[in-house]
């Protein structure tokens, strides 16, 4: 019977798990050649290139992390270009984000030193509703080559609580060390200042899928 068919399909949506979909602008920063490109593009495409081709203004991608059986997170990183630190553009790329990745290189000391520079450029442009800073992780890439400089991990620590990072980790992009950890420790605090701090601002689904029939209801919701 017809009736009785649409019957069980109502039913069938209805008992479906609830998926929340978020999605988050994502910074990445950082002097020129730390790696930014780099770590976007082993995190998204699982690849590495030697060759550098500086970026202008700023690349987009988007990652896809199915957080947990109720939660999907779309991840829009902006990439933006080191050279980006002397011109006026930042203040329009950050607009938005809900959080960011501070990169350096630790086989160049100089890079490490504009660290507070990018994270200051940051807290100045860019807040969340409340008022309160972007969860920011720092990255310190190229792992995979020899320091320059002499940091130890406690004054690694002690840096990041000085000046608001929420943690920090050594990451290669050519090796694929860390990124997903960091990636993972980031949309950890976004996610915590999304229950804690609501924002109409934040584009955020809720969609209820019926993975048989493929029938899914979606709204439009705050974070
Ligand atoms: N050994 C090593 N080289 C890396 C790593 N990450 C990036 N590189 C190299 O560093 C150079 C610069 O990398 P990019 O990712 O283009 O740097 P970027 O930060 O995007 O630079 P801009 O776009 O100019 O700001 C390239 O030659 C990369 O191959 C890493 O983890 N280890
Ligand atoms: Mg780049």
């Amino acid at each position: 019977m017809a009736g009785g068919a649409a019957g069980d399909l109502g039913a069938a949506a209805s008992a479906a798990p609830e998926i929340r979909e978020h999605l988050f602008k994502v910074l990445v920063v950082g002097e020129l050649g730390v790696g930014k490109t780099s770590i976007v593009r082993r995190y998204v495409q699982k690849l590495f290139s030697q060759h550098y081709r500086a970026t202008m203004g700023v690349d987009f991608a988007l990652k896809a992390l199915h957080w947990d059986s109720r939660t999907l997170v779309r991840l829009q990183l902006w990439d933006i270009a080191g050279q980006e630190r002397f011109g006026n553009m930042t203040r329009v790329y950050y607009k938005e984000a809900v959080g960011a990745f501070v990169v350096f290189d630790i086989s160049r000391g100089s890079t490490f030193k504009a660290v507070s520079k990018w994270k200051d450029d940051l807290d100045s442009k860019v807040h969340l509703p409340n008022g309160s800073p972007i969860p920011a992780v720092l990255l310190a890439n190229k792992c995979d080559q020899i320091k320059d400089s002499g940091y130890s991990a406690s004054q690694m620590d002690q840096f990041c609580k000085d000046h608001g990072f929420s943690g920090w980790y050594e990451t290669s992009a050519k090796d694929n060390i860390n990124i997903d950890e960091a990636a993972q420790l980031l949309v950890e605090n976004i996610l915590t200042n999304c229950t804690h701090f609501p924002s109409e601002d934040n584009d955020v689904d809720k969609i209820k899928l019926d993975q048989e029939t493929s029938v899914g209801k979606r709204k439009a919701q705050c974070c």
